[in-house]
């Protein structure tokens, strides 16, 4: 357990853009997507006074009485926008059929530019803290940015050219959730948590984390879980279900979990995450890469549309398809 660290990789020398520098990244990224599945990235380039501004703006939402956070609620059971009170999800029951609630409330939002688009919903924007809607669009082009920087990245690393995925992220799809794990006043059921073991959606996940206690949680080939360490200003990026099964599973889509704090702290422990979940366009046909193909490793899986393989892992984790 102590000697478990997720790989940490500084992107730097991908985005300075040397023939070497960018070599050299991409086998590190490769390294760390076939064998844990996680890195860390540093040198990544979102600037630390802009992420920092909106992890204050939303914990001062997540302050805000329930009856102002439940204004926020959209009225559609899947929700993929607006404020998620404690006790709507249980994330496991995509593994696990039935799971007590996961220990947190969030509040999540969908591509600012795709609002009011067929299929898109509007956003739900809190009024309060002040210009919270204008620092989720600029931390939204922000993550995007570095989005399209760590596919092309990914395109290197899976041997393929630079610009392969570029067709498929020139409309990328982008939900942004900011999850509040409160103080544990009472003790947790059993087998409730933070928030249940479960695998990403979608392509790559981009997650900054905190340092309180009772954080993420990652699971290694044998089984075992191990604590991702906080390394500051950083994103630990971790690849879904989406991209494993493009890659033909070259690249794994890890089990995590956020675990809860020891009943023995005194103080607070409450923990602030803002998780962006990023994909190719709805429509883009997933279908497994050529360089993750060969005789010798057929293709797995049949081809989907990105949009659709998403939603139905949404609504299972909202238990809406078996009713
Ligand atoms: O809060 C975290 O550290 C992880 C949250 C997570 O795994 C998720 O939202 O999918
Ligand atoms: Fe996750």
């Amino acid at each position: 357990m102590a000697d478990f660290t997720l790989p940490i990789v500084n992107i730097a020398p991908f985005i300075e853009g040397t023939p070497e520098g960018k070599a050299s990244v991409a086998r590190e990224f490769a390294e760390a997507f076939e064998t844990v599945g996680f890195a860390v990235i540093t040198g990544h380039g979102v600037p630390e006074p802009l992420t920092s501004g909106l992890y204050g703006a939303a914990t001062g939402f997540f302050e805000a009485p329930l009856d102002t956070k439940m204004t926020y609620s959209p009225p559609e059971a899947a929700k993929s926008r607006g404020y998620l009170p404690m006790g709507m999800e249980s994330v496991a029951k995509t593994l696990k059929g039935e799971t007590p609630p996961d220990l947190c409330e969030a509040l999540v939002f969908g591509m600012p530019h795709h609002e009011g688009q067929e299929g898109h919903n509007a956003n739900y924007y809190p009024e309060k803290p002040a210009d919270f809607a204008g620092l989720v669009k600029e931390y939204t082009g922000a993550i995007l940015e570095l989005n399209a920087v760590l596919m092309r990245l990914s395109a290197l690393a899976l041997d393929l050219p630079e610009d392969y995925f570029d067709p498929m992220y020139a409309d990328p799809s982008l939900t942004l959730r900011f999850v509040n794990y409160p103080d544990q006043d009472e003790d947790p059921l059993p087998g409730q948590l933070r928030y249940g073991e479960h695998h990403d959606y979608g392509a790559l996940t981009i997650l900054r984390q905190d340092s309180a206690p009772g954080g993420l949680e990652v699971m290694d080939l044998e089984g075992n879980w191990h604590e991702a360490k906080v390394i500051p200003d950083s994103f630990v990026i971790n690849v879904g279900d989406l991209l494993s099964r493009w890659t033909n599973d070259r690249w794994r889509s890890t089990l995590h979990r956020v675990s809860n704090p020891p009943r023995t702290l005194t103080g607070t422990t409450r923990r602030l995450s803002m998780v962006a979940f990023t994909g190719p366009a709805g429509d883009t046909e997933v279908t497994a890469l050529p360089s993750c193909v060969s005789e010798a490793a057929p293709a797995k899986y049949e081809p989907v549309a990105a949009g659709e393989y998403i939603m139905s892992k949404i609504r299972a984790s909202h238990d809406l398809d078996s009713k």
